[in-house]
Order: C-alpha cells, then sequence, then structure tokens
C-alpha cells in the first residue's frame, strides 16, 4: 500500500519498493537496476529531524510565503528563509536539519537522487539546502540541481570536454516532495574517481553504480556559463556551511541574471527592493514547490513516445527542406532612387526599426512578459485591438527584445513559438505546433494533446518557460471551443511555465466563444488593448519610416492629409501605410512620364545626380494622396465588391480565410460555407446571424434554380446559394460546374487584395480578419 508522508495527503507512491524493481536511467544517462536499497523496504513514513533550539521561538506568524526566502539573501542557503515555509506546531523552536524513513536519514549538505515519474523512471541528482512543508503540509526539500551537459540547450556553448558520468552544479532549486528522494548520490573531483575506477566505468553491480558522478564545473544551464574548474573534494563535503559557500561561488562565476532580476524585484508588488536581494543567485523568486519530479527536457527516442494512454505516438520527421539559389539583389539596384527607398520603407513587411507610439503597450507587454519568465509561472496575457493597430508588431518587438537580454545573459532563456490562425489548416495544430516547439517532435495533433496534458500537469525541473504567440486567434476558435480553452487553462497549471500571448481583433473574443462557465474562469486574465491610431499618431509612424529618405519626397502636409482621412474611419496603420505607398508609386510614374528622367531610372541615373530632376516632378502632395485613396475605392471592380449583399461578402470573407488557412486557391464549398457560419456566429454585432436566417429564405429558392440547371441533385447548398450563384455570374468565384453541392471546389477568380481593399473599411464586414 503506498504510504504517505507525514502529514501529506497525497499518497506517495511505494516508491523505494516499486523503484528496486525498475530500471533506473540516472542523470548520467546509465541504466541500473536499483539493487541496493537505501530507503529499505518497509514504507515508514517521513519524519522530521530537528535540532533544537538551534532558533528562539518565532513569535509572528510561522506560516511564511514563497517569497521569504528571497528576502533574507544575506543568510546562507540553508537559513535564507529563516524557518522553513511551515514548521510542525509543535516544533516552533526547532530547525528542521534532516529527514528520516525509517533507517534512511539525509540532511542539507547531502547530495541525494531524486527519482522521476512518468516518461521512463529517471533520477534526478541535487543538494538538499532546505527543508520545510508547503500549504499542503506535504513534507519537501528544497534542491539545488545537478545538470548534465545533454541538458544545455545552447549548442554553440556546450563544453566538448565533458566526461561520461560528469554532471555541473547549477544555480537552480526546486521543491520538491521528499517522496521522490530515492537515494544518496556520489559526487567526486575527476581525479577521485578516475583513482576508483580507472576504466572510467563503474560496474554495473558495484552499489555505486548509477549514483556516482564528477563534478568539476558549476554551470548555469540557462546561459550556458561555467565556473572554473574546481576539485569538489575542496570546495564540498556534503556539509551545511559548505552549500551557502557553493552558492556563492556559482553566484560569482557563473553569469547568472541577476541584473534583471533586481530590476524585476524593485517594482515587484510584493515591496522588495533591491537592498533586499542584494547580490542573489537565481533562486526561483517564489516557491515553486514539485509534487513529483517528471523527467527532464530532453531529447527522447521517437519510439519510447507514449500517451498517457500508452498508446504509441509516431514521430514525424522534420521536414527538411532544400533551400532554392539565393539571387543577392544589388542594393544600389534596389534603392537606387528615393522612391524605392521610400515605398520599401513604407511597406507593410518592412521591419521598422522602431515602433513609435507604442510605447506604453510595450512596456506593458514586456513587463507581463518578463516576470513570467523571472517567476517561472505560466501567465496568459489577451492582446485585443482592431486590425493594423500593431499588435503583432509590438509583440514581436518585445520578444525580440526579451531574446537579447536571454544573448546578453540578463535573462533566463525560453522558447518562443508563434501560432498564427490564419496560418493552420486546422485549429488542433496548434496542439503539434506547441509539442514541436517544447521538445522538436512533429506528432499528430491528438497525440501533441495528450502529451501536451501530460507535459502541464506534471512538474519538470529546470523547465524552460515557453512563450506561445497566438495570432489571430479568432481563427482558431472550434466548435467545442477546446483549443482556446486549453491555451487559456494551461498557464494557469502549477508547472506548466507556459506564457500565452493570445492576440484577436475583438476585446470580449474569449467571452463570446467560451462558454459562461469557462469565461468565468478567465476574471484574472491580463488583458491589453491596442487602441486605434490618432491622427497624430499615424502621422508620426509615417514620418518614421520615411526618416532617412534623401529628397523630402513627400510633402509633410500630404502625410498628415492621409493620416487624418485613415484615422477618420479606422486609425489602421497598415491601410495609412499603404496608402501612402502608393502615393509614392504614383509621384515616381508622374515624374517618369514628365520625362524629368526618360525610361526606367537606372543605376547610373541615379548617381549622377538626375534624382533631383525627378524629385521635382514627382513630389507626392495632397492631391497624390487623394488619388492614391480615389484610385483604391472607385475602380468599378471595388464598386462592385463594397455593393455585395452581406453574405455575398461573408461568403468571400470565409473563401479568403479557407484559402489563406489551406494556403491552396481551391477550397471545397461545403468548408467555406461552415467558415462563414462560424464566421457569422463570431461576428460581435449579431445582426447577421438574423440577417442571414432572413436571407436564407430568398437563397432558397435562387439555390433550386441554380440547381436545376447546374446539377439533378437536390441543392443542399442553401443559407448562401444566391451568393454562390451571383458571384459565379458576376466572374468573382468559379465553381466546379457539376458540383452545384458541398463537395463543388470552390475559388476566386480575381486578385486577393481586391477583396480586401474592399472590405477592409466596411463596417459590415471588417472585423472577420480584413
Ligand atoms: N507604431 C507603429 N510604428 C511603425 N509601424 C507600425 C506601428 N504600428 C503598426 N505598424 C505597422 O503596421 C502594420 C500592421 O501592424 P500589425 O500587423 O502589428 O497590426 P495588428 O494589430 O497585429 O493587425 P492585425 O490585427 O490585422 O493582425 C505593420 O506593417 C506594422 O509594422
Amino acid at each position: 500500500m503506498p504510504h504517505k508522508s507525514a502529514g501529506s495527503p497525497l499518497p506517495v507512491q511505494s516508491s523505494a519498493k516499486a523503484a528496486r524493481a525498475r530500471r533506473l536511467l540516472t542523470r548520467g544517462q546509465l541504466p541500473r537496476e536499483d539493487s541496493d536499497d537505501e530507503l529499505g523496504f518497509e514504507d515508514h513514513p517521513w519524519q522530521w529531524m530537528y535540532e533544537e533550539n538551534e532558533y528562539p521561538p518565532s513569535g509572528g506568524n510561522s506560516t511564511g510565503d514563497g517569497d521569504q526566502m528571497e528576502d533574507d539573501t544575506s543568510a546562507p542557503a540553508s537559513r535564507r528563509r529563516s524557518k522553513p515555509l511551515r514548521l510542525t506546531s509543535e516544533s516552533y523552536d526547532q530547525k528542521i536539519i534532516g529527514a528520516k524513513m525509517g533507517s534512511f536519514e539525509c540532511k542539507i549538505g547531502d547530495c541525494v537522487l531524486l527519482k522521476a515519474e512518468g516518461e521512463g523512471n529517471r533520477a534526478w541528482v541535487g543538494i538538499i539546502c532546505e527543508f520545510g512543508e508547503d500549504e499542503n503540509d506535504e513534507m519537501s526539500a528544497h534542491v539545488m540541481w545537478f545538470s548534465s551537459e545533454q541538458e544545455i540547450r545552447n549548442k554553440h556553448k556546450k563544453r566538448s570536454d565533458f566526461l561520461p558520468n560528469e554532471l555541473y552544479i547549477t544555480p537552480s532549486w526546486d521543491w520538491n516532495p521528499l517522496a521522490s528522494i530515492n537515494g544518496k548520490a556520489v559526487i567526486m573531483s575527476s581525479t577521485t574517481f578516475y583513482a576508483r575506477y580507472p576504466s572510467g566505468k563503474i560496474p554495473r553491480r558495484s552499489k555505486e553504480y548509477g549514483k556516482t558522478f564528477i563534478c568539476r564545473r558549476g554551470c548555469n544551464t540557462r546561459t550556458a556559463t561555467y565556473t572554473e574548474e574546481f576539485i569538489w573534494e575542496d570546495i564540498f563535503h556534503d556539509a551545511e556551511e559548505d552549500v551557502t559557500a557553493l552558492i556563492d561561488r556559482l553566484k560569482s562565476d557563473t553569469k547568472a541574471t541577476r541584473k534583471r532580476r533586481t530590476e524585476a524585484k524593485t517594482t515587484d508588488e510584493d515591496g522588495f527592493h533591491d537592498d533586499d536581494i542584494g547580490e542573489e543567485p537565481t533562486t526561483p523568486r517564489k516557491r515553486q514547490k514539485t509534487s513529483i519530479i517528471s523527467t527532464p527536457r530532453k531529447p527522447r527516442t521517437p519510439s519510447k513516445l507514449v500517451t498517457p494512454g500508452h498508446k504509441r505516438v509516431i514521430v514525424k520527421k522534420p521536414l527538411e527542406f532544400t533551400p532554392l539559389g539565393t539571387r543577392v539583389l544589388d542594393p544600389d539596384h534596389v534603392y537606387s532612387s528615393p522612391f524605392q527607398t521610400a515605398r520599401s520603407n513604407l511597406h507593410v513587411s518592412a521591419v521598422p526599426t522602431t515602433l513609435p507610439c507604442r510605447e506604453d503597450e510595450f512596456a506593458s507587454v514586456y513587463a507581463h512578459l518578463e516576470a513570467a519568465i523571472l517567476d517561472g509561472t505560466g501567465a496568459c496575457i489577451y492582446i485585443s485591438g482592431t486590425p493594423g493597430t500593431g499588435k503583432t508588431a509590438t509583440v514581436r518587438e518585445v520578444v525580440a527584445q526579451l531574446n537579447a537580454s536571454v544573448m546578453e545573459d540578463e535573462l533566463d532563456d525560453f522558447i518562443f513559438v508563434e501560432i498564427n490562425g490564419l496560418k493552420v489548416t486546422d485549429p488542433h495544430q496548434s496542439y503539434s505546433l506547441l509539442w514541436e516547439a517544447l521538445k522538436g517532435d512533429r506528432v499528430s495533433p491528438s497525440h501533441a494533446l495528450d502529451l501536451l496534458e501530460r507535459e502541464f500537469n506534471h512538474p519538470t525541473p529546470r523547465r524552460v518557460p515557453c512563450v506561445v504567440l497566438m495570432d489571430e486567434l479568432d481563427q482558431l476558435v472550434t466548435k467545442n471551443q477546446s483549443v482556446m480553452y486549453n491555451f487559456f487553462n494551461w498557464p494557469g497549471l502549477r508547472h506548466s511555465k507556459l506564457i500565452v500571448l493570445a492576440v484577436a481583433n475583438t476585446m470580449d473574443l474569449p467571452e463570446r466563444t467560451l462558454s459562461n462557465k469557462i469565461s468565468s474562469r478567465l476574471v484574472g486574465l491580463t488583458r491589453i488593448t491596442f487602441p486605434g491610431y490618432t491622427h497624430e499618431q499615424l502621422m508620426k509612424i509615417i514620418q518614421s519610416r520615411l526618416e532617412g529618405v534623401p529628397g523630402n519626397i513627400v510633402d509633410p502636409d500630404a502625410v498628415q492629409f492621409a493620416s487624418r482621412k485613415v484615422a477618420a474611419v479606422s486609425g489602421d496603420a497598415r491601410r495609412a501605410l499603404d496608402i501612402c505607398r502608393r502615393a509614392v508609386e504614383l509621384a515616381e510614374a508622374d515624374a517618369l512620364e514628365s520625362e524629368a528622367i526618360p525610361g526606367t531610372p537606372s543605376k547610373s541615373a541615379a548617381k549622377v545626380g538626375k534624382d533631383s530632376q525627378l524629385l521635382k516632378a514627382g513630389k507626392v502632395t495632397i492631391a497624390t494622396v487623394k488619388r492614391a485613396i480615389n484610385e483604391a475605392t472607385t475602380n468599378p471592380l471595388q464598386q462592385y465588391l463594397r455593393g455585395l449583399s452581406l453574405s455575398s461578402k461573408l461568403l468571400l470573407a470565409a473563401l479568403l480565410a479557407r484559402t489563406r488557412r489551406t494556403g491552396i486557391t481551391e477550397s471545397v464549398l461545403g468548408e467555406v460555407l461552415d467558415e462563414a457560419r462560424r464566421m457569422a456566429k463570431m461576428d460581435t454585432g449579431n445582426n447577421m446571424v438574423e440577417f442571414l436566417l432572413k436571407d436564407e429564405l430568398s437563397a432558397k429558392a435562387k439555390s433550386m434554380q441554380f440547381a436545376a440547371r447546374h446539377s439533378s441533385k437536390a441543392p443542399r447548398v442553401i443559407a448562401m446559394g444566391s451568393s454562390v450563384i451571383d458571384l459565379m455570374e458576376a466572374g468573382v468565384i468559379s465553381l466546379e460546374a457539376r458540383r452545384a453541392d458541398r463537395t463543388g471546389k470552390i475559388r476566386l477568380s480575381i486578385g486577393e487584395e481586391d477583396v480586401k481593399l474592399a472590405f477592409k473599411d466596411d463596417p459590415e464586414i471588417k472585423n472577420l480578419g480584413f
């Protein structure tokens, strides 16, 4: 029967017994039979060992919180939290110095093996720095980890001189239940190790097998910085005092993330001050107790991957692309005139060096993200704002800056993955993408879901935080809400360290798409709203992109005019940039036409100073901007598209969404209709649903007519039948002639850009991805 640790509500696995029969893999990757039983055959309860009257009785509340440890950073590691998280009531004046289970004892400063649960039984090695109990009265030890070479993620900083059985001592800690302790480990210098085992191998039958390791360096695994080589026996003797010295050594010799930690704590809501923190090593800021240790993040043998239901997971090989030959463009050719430079800078795909007018939003996203990475906690940040308000650009910039901090060794490493609702063919693929980002394995969405569930529900020491940007979230809504629910739910799981940045166009997407019960759980969701840009802001944005373009080819009045026009409708920077870019194109064409410079401007033309003539003829003025706006809005196709019925617009929107999702221009009619219904349902003004219901009746007659013309089968397209016919007859879409049912193939016969342009500012439809 599984025993319980003293006071622990959690059943502790019948560890000692079960582990004995199992094969264990040690951190040194050496499989072993756990033949010797340090923890004994009997399942005794764990008990504290006290050192009496070490500390005077505390007059205050003895129940500390997780941050208390950080408070007293000058104290030795084992005493930094001046008392354990919670002392048992009868022991207020006693300090816990160790724990025992039957005849097995461990004390502060002991090197221990901790067993892993879950994917195979692996053992971890750590030094006990402190004992305590958590809010569930679970008896736990604060363990400073050793790490194997495989865990160093930065391939460039991996050492090539590591030895078999070598471990690095790391400045990273976790709380673990005593039940996960699986015996003592022996750490030694390489000299001692080779003196004892000249072949470098420990005989399998030896009691030391799988428990004995070499340590000659410390390493911050996240920044991959190493200490100088040391002799283990000179610096550590399994004693409590040595723990402090070891931490000091790691602190000074591995470049940890002190700078930013300190900064972050300055603004910490718990009221920490820099002075309190000092030069504390990278101890976790909040107590993160793990209940059961599970396996580390390591590349695994594909054949061993199984789901929690023990189904085998087929791991697909990563896709390998053969790069195409690269054509190197001559910068002189590309940017041979100011017009070309301006066009290129104003292009929406250009990555601006700064994001003016998004300083507050940037700071807010940055602070939340950095805090979550530093704390090692999960977080879910919901970012909303109408199209073109810089949501994606800001998030990417924040991630780039955080990444720069990682490179500078100022921040812990993190994984970043971007999942774009428009780029996945099916929302469930998000699971596969996330799993691939975490582990590097490509698996099917259903297997990925199983694996993610298990991953986030089990603690893994030193799990690297993962930041997921879920862009175009609206597109990831599934019928049963599962994808969105999971991505909102996982960050809240204690061990996930998952940070989700959900980006959508509407503020209330979670409320609208998740059931009341689920959305009510999102009260704590951090929400950041990106307002539409004002005309002043749009002006700044455009001007900043024109900085450095020679010749002042764009009149400031023209910029102001374009900005005002756009701000009045949408505050969409993308639209403002598009208009200005088109205006530059028009001005450039004017310049060429006026034959200021005959023919295409050539390299030499640009170089011999003929630009000035060209510029005189082609400056972007208010009139040019007006032409750009008119041109975009007045051609016959645009007018036709704008005058379409709502259901036709919706159908086109759905066709576009499908095309973007699949990357294939041809879609199945039934899927497009489903998409259209889904979009209609999500539309903020529910009038769209009502409209479609009304439209359905008149549509029915038309689609009957259509079916009679094109198919002998009864029409299945009822809701949008009329739209399909209208658009087909107008040459906007093409539909496989003989397939009037849902399996017919449909495709756009006009440019996608035309549709986008027509619907961009359409109040009825613009929220559906334009
Ligand atoms: N403050 C800014 N400074 C410079 N360029 C900006 C700024 N805000 C947005 N842009 C530019 O506008 C374009 C649209 O921005 P972005 O894609 O970030 O918007 P979004 O809010 O994510 O839009 P959507 O909801 O349509 O995805 C990009 O080219 C981006 O570089």
